[in-house]
């Protein structure tokens, strides 16, 4: 069995899918000089130590978008997983809420841009890879009229 101190295990990231009273969603398209360059996301990040995800969720969309999420309006709808891209192939898991209430006015920060896109269009976006699987299950949430 492994020593406990030798696993840090996987790299958790909690992702909000912001749905707006016409139903679209808002993607961020990182910076050119990031990981991922270029590619489309759903806005997020990497939980802290300790953090919850709804806690993480709620700190990154403020650090990104600027707007306050209430953590009671996260409601979870889908997880994607496998590893993350660099040489240390960490095992990656990414939690996707949905929510539809915030307070404030979602704004880019730091170089990256964002845009509002129909649900069934994210797919269509370049994006890094565990974020197609999560687009096609929002979708099917919302078909499902789950929200
Ligand atoms: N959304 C997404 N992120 C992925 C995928 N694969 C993968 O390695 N990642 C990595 O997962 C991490 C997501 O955390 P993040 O959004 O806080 O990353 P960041 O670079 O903005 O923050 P940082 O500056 O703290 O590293 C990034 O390092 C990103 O490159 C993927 O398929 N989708």
């Amino acid at each position: 069995m492994s020593n406990v101190h030798e696993c840090s295990g996987p790299l958790w990231v909690a992702a909000v899918a912001l749905i707006d009273a016409a139903g679209q969603v808002l993607m961020q398209k990182r910076p050119a000089e990031a990981a991922h360059g270029g590619l489309w996301e759903f806005p997020g990040g990497k939980l802290e130590q300790g953090e919850s995800p709804e806690a993480a969720a709620v700190r990154e969309i403020a650090e990104e978008l600027g707007v306050i999420l209430d953590p009671s309006d996260l409601q979870p709808a889908v997880f994607a997983s496998g590893s993350t891209e660099a040489a240390s192939r960490r095992p990656l898991v990414i939690l996707l809420f949905a929510c539809s209430r915030w307070k404030g006015v979602p704004a880019a920060e730091g170089g990256a841009s964002i845009a509002w896109s129909d649900p069934a269009d994210i797919s269509k976006l370049p994006m890094p890879p565990l974020d197609y699987p999560l687009a096609e299950g929002l979708l099917r949430l919302l078909h499902a009229n789950a929200f």
